[in-house]
C-alpha cells in the first residue's frame, strides 16, 4: 500500500507495518477464489515469504511458524495492539489475546482459546506470547506483579519437566496443557490455575533414536551446583545414567541445560517452591529405590498428561459449527464409542483373564469392527491395498488421509496396573511431599486401575466439561517445514496440515454466513468520514448513522444486514470497497492538511493571530473544534520553534490550564479525524505559577501524531511537547 505510506518518523514504522502487512490478503474471509486450496496456499506463502506469519479466517487465527525469531513481539507492538479493534491492525497474536480480554470484561463471560497444531507448529510458543501479553497489558500492581510473575515462571517449571526433544521438536511438550487465568471484573490478573493431561510416561524410562528424556533431568545433572548434585548422590555426567543416553543425543546446538537449570531454579523459587521442595529426597532403602525407580520415575509424570489431546481437541469444533464442517462423528465413533470402540476393546482385552497379546487385540477388533468403512487390516484389505500393510498394523481411514497403526505395544502401554504398585511402595515414604503425591485413598486397594486409554478419555471428557461452559477462540499453528528451516515454506506440508486442521471448511462456514461483522459503534467510528451526514458527528443512536453511512455508500439491501448490535455484511467486495473508499478519503483528508499548513506558513499575520488566541485560551474556558485544534497545533509549533528558550524542542500550547490530561485526549480523539493510534507523546504541561509537571504519555489521532510529527521535522527538533498556560 505505497499510497499509505506516511515519511514521518515515528509514523514511517506505522506506515512501513501496514504497507507489508498488506502482502496478499490478511483475512481469508475476504479471498476471492476462497474455494480454492491452492489459492489458499499462495496467499499464506505470499504472506510468509514477508515474514507475516499472521493471517486470520475471521476470527480465527492462523499462525505459520517462521522458525526465526521475528521483531513482532516486543513492549512497542504490545503497545500497538491494546485496546484496538481486532479488525484494525495487521493480524498478531497480540490483537487475538487483547480482543479475547475486552469481549470478556465487556460481556462479563469466560472464554477460552485453543491452540492446536503438529507437533513444533508453535503451540507452546503461541500461549506464551499470550501470557507475556497479558503480562503486560493487564493492570498491575504489587500484589498483581506476583501473581503475573507466577503464571509466566511456571512455563519455565512445566516445560522443564514436561517437555523433552524430540526428532520433530527440540522442545516438545510431551503433555496437555490447559491454563486458566482468572481476572476480576476491573480486569485485573488475581490467579491462574493449570490443568494437566497424561504424558507419554515411557520417555522416562526409553527414549528412540535421537530423542532424550525430559529437559529436568539434563539441566540438573548439567547445571545443578556441586554441593546440591553430592547431596543428591548424583554424577556430573549425564552420560553416566542410562535413562539419559537411550536416544544417544547429545549436544543439541538450540539447548543449553546448564543455562536453563539457572532459569528453573528461579523460576522454581517464583512460583514458590522452598529448597525442600527443590530437593525431592526421599530416604528409602536400597531394595525400596531399586524397585521404585521406575514407578517413581513414571509417576512423577504419570498425572494427567496426555499427547493426544490436541487431536481430540478437533472434535470439540464440530460442535461448534456442526453444520458444514466435515462430520467426523464417525471416526470418533470407531476410536471411543463405549463397548464398540476401538479404546473399548483394547480395554476389555486388557482386563480380560487369560493371555492377551497385541494381536489377539488386532483379532477382537477385526471381528468386531470389520465392516466398518474406515477400517482396514492386512487381513481385511483387498489384494492391493493388502501391500501396504503387515499383518500386525490397522489402518484408520481418517477424513485428512489414512492413518497406519501397529499394534506391537498397545496391550503393555494401555496396562497401567503398575500405577497401584507404584502406589504401594511410595506410600511407605516418609516424605511429606511423596505422600502428597501418593495420598492413601478409601477403596484404593478395591478399585480396578484404569487404563491409559480409559484415563485419556475421561480426562479429555472433563476438559470438554469446562470448555464448553465458554466462548472458544482458535489459533491454528502451522508447520512450515520439517527440517526446523528459518523461511522454508513447504507446500505438500502446510497443504496436508491446511486439510486436516479443516481450514478450508472454516472459511466456507465463515463466508456462508454475513461475513464481516462488526459493532455499530467501531463500524460508524472508522468510516464516518465518508458520509457527510456522519463526519465529523454523528449525534444520534450509532445503529441510524451506520444505516444512514451504508446507503450513502450505496450499499444495496442483500449486501448487508442491521442486527441489535451489529452490523452483518454479506460479500467481501462491499468490505473492500468501503475500505478502498476510506483509504482514498484517508489521504484526500491528509493532502488537505498538507494544503492548510503551507497556506499558515505563507502568512506572518495569522501566526500573530494565532499568538494572540493561545494567550486568550490561557484564561478563558475553550472548546475547540476539530479545524482549530488543528490549526492551532501547527501554527504554534513553528511560531514557539522559533524561541531562543526552546532550542532544541517545539511547545505545542493548544490547552488551557483548567482542562485536564484526559479531557485533551478526549477532546483530540473527538474533534480530530482519522482512527486513534497509539502514539507516546511526551506532556510537558505547565500550571498557573508556571511549574513544570512531570513528563505524561498522550494518545493522539493519526492526524494529530502527523501534524505533530511534521511540525518536528520542519523545525530539526528531537521532541515536541504540548504545553498549556502562558
Ligand atoms: N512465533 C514463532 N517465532 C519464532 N519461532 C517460533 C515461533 N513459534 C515456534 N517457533 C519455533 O518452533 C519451535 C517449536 O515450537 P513449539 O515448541 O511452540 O511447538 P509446539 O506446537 O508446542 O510443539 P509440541 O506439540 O511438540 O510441543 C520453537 O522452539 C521455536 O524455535
Amino acid at each position: 500500500m505505497q499510497k499509505g505510506k506516511v515519511k514521518l518518523g515515528q509514523l514511517d514504522l506505522e506506515g512501513a507495518l501496514i504497507a507489508r502487512d498488506r502482502v496478499g490478503i490478511q483475512d481469508f474471509v475476504l479471498l476471492d477464489a476462497h474455494n480454492s486450496e491452492t489459492a489458499f496456499l499462495d496467499n499464506l506463502k505470499k504472506r510468509f515469504t514477508e515474514d507475516l506469519i499472521y493471517t486470520y479466517i475471521g476470527t480465527l487465527l492462523i499462525s505459520v511458524n517462521p522458525y526465526k525469531e521475528l521483531d513482532i513481539y516486543t513492549k512497542k507492538q504490545m503497545d500497538l495492539y491494546m485496546g484496538v479493534n481486532f479488525f484494525e491492525l495487521p493480524p498478531h497474536i497480540y490483537a487475538l489475546a487483547d480482543n479475547v480480554y475486552h469481549t470478556m470484561l465487556s460481556e462479563a463471560n469466560n472464554h477460552f482459546i485453543l491452540i492446536s497444531g503438529e507437533s513444533g507448529a508453535g503451540k507452546t510458543e503461541a500461549s506464551k506470547k499470550i501470557l507475556q501479553y497479558y503480562a503486560v497489558s493487564c493492570p498491575s500492581s504489587t500484589l498483581l506483579d506476583t501473581v503475573r510473575d507466577r503464571m509466566l515462571m511456571s512455563n519455565p517449571v512445566l516445560e522443564a519437566f514436561g517437555n523433552a526433544k524430540t526428532m520433530k521438536n527440540d522442545n516438545s511438550s510431551r503433555f496437555g496443557k490447559y491454563m486458566d487465568i482468572q481476572f476480576d471484573c476491573q480486569g485485573d490478573a488475581v490467579g491462574g490455575h493449570i490443568l494437566s493431561y497424561l504424558l507419554e510416561k515411557s520417555r522416562v524410562v526409553h527414549q528412540n533414536h535421537g530423542e532424550r528424556n525430559f529437559h529436568i533431568f539434563y539441566q540438573l545433572v548439567e547445571g545443578g551446583e556441586e554441593d546440591l548434585l553430592r547431596h543428591l548422590g548424583l554424577e556430573k555426567d549425564t552420560k553416566r545414567y542410562s535413562y539419559l543416553v537411550q536416544g544417544e543425543c547429545s549436544n543439541v546446538s538450540s539447548i543449553n541445560d546448564k543455562n536453563d537449570w539457572k532459569t528453573v531454579k528461579n523460576a522454581l523459587s517464583v512460583v514458590d517452591f522452598d529448597a525442600n521442595d527443590i530437593e525431592v529426597l526421599s530416604p528409602f532403602t536400597v531394595d525400596h529405590a531399586i524397585y521404585a525407580r521406575d514407578a517413581l520415575a513414571k509417576a512423577i509424570y504419570g498425572r494427567a498428561f496426555t499427547w493426544l489431546v490436541n487431536r481430540i481437541n478437533e472434535s470439540l469444533e464440530n460442535k461448534w459449527e456442526p453444520v458444514q464442517f466435515f462430520n467426523n462423528k464417525i471416526i470418533c465413533d470407531l476410536v471411543e464409542e463405549k463397548h464398540r470402540g476401538i479404546i473399548s476393546v483394547l480395554d476389555e482385552e486388557c482386563m480380560r483373564p487369560g493371555d492377551a497379546t497385541d494381536l489377539t487385540f488386532l483379532e477382537k477388533l477385526e471381528e468386531k469392527m470389520g465392516n466398518h468403512p474406515h477400517f482396514v487390516t492386512h487381513k481385511l484389505a483387498d489384494k492391493k491395498t493388502r501391500k501396504s500393510l503387515e499383518r500386525g498394523d490397522f489402518r484408520l481411514l481418517h477424513y485428512a488421509g489414512e492413518v497406519t497403526y501397529c499394534v506391537v505395544g498397545f496391550i503393555d502401554k494401555n496396562n497401567d496396573l503398575l500405577y497401584k504398585n507404584i502406589k504401594d511402595v511410595m506410600c511407605l515414604s516418609k516424605n511429606p511431599i511423596v505422600q502428597q503425591c501418593f495420598p492413601v485413598t478409601e477403596g484404593d486397594s478395591r478399585r480396578r486401575p484404569e487404563t491409559v486409554a480409559t484415563q485419556f478419555k475421561n480426562s479429555l471428557l472433563r476438559l470438554t466439561e469446562i470448555l464448553t461452559a465458554k466462548e472458544a477462540w482458535y489459533v491454528r499453528c502451522l508447520k512450515s517445514n520439517d527440517n526446523k528451516q528459518p523461511g522454508k515454506f513447504d507446500e505438500v506440508l502446510v497443504r496436508h496440515q491446511v486439510k486436516y486442521l479443516g481450514l478450508m471448511e472454516h472459511l466456507r462456514v465463515r463466508r456462508a454466513g454475513f461475513a464481516y461483522r462488526r459493532r455499530y459503534e467501531v463500524f460508524l467510528k472508522r468510516y464516518k468520514a465518508l458520509c457527510p451526514a456522519t463526519w465529523p458527528h454523528w449525534r444520534g443512536v450509532p445503529a441510524d448513522g451506520v444505516e444512514k453511512l451504508v446507503q450513502h455508500l450505496g450499499y444495496q439491501p442483500d449486501e448487508y444486514k442491521m442486527g441489535r448490535t451489529k452490523i452483518f455484511i454479506r460479500y467481501a467486495r462491499t468490505l473492500f470497497a468501503t475500505e478502498d473508499a476510506f483509504e482514498i478519503c484517508k489521504h484526500e483528508l491528509a493532502t488537505r492538511i498538507q494544503a492548510k499548513y503551507k497556506g499558515y506558513r505563507a502568512k506572518g499575520e495569522f501566526r500573530k493571530q494565532k499568538e494572540a488566541d493561545l494567550r486568550d485560551s490561557a484564561t478563558a474556558e475553550h472548546t475547540y473544534d476539530g479545524e482549530e485544534l488543528q490549526q492551532k497545533i501547527v501554527t504554534s509549533a513553528i511560531f514557539k520553534g522559533k524561541k531562543d528558550s526552546y532550542p532544541s524542542s517545539v511547545a505545542v500550547p493548544f490547552v488551557d490550564t483548567r482542562i485536564n490530561e484526559q479531557d485533551i485526549n478526549m477532546r483530540v480523539l473527538q474533534t480530530i479525524r482519522h482512527e486513534r493510534i497509539k502514539y507516546s507523546v511526551p506532556v510537558v504541561k505547565y500550571d498557573r505559577n508556571g511549574f513544570k509537571s512531570r513528563p505524561r504519555q498522550l494518545i493522539l489521532t493519526q492526524a494529530a501524531v502527523y501534524l505533530v510529527e511534521e511540525a518536528k521535522i520542519k523545525q530539526r527538533v528531537d521532541y515536541v511537547s504540548l504545553k498549556g498556560g502562558s
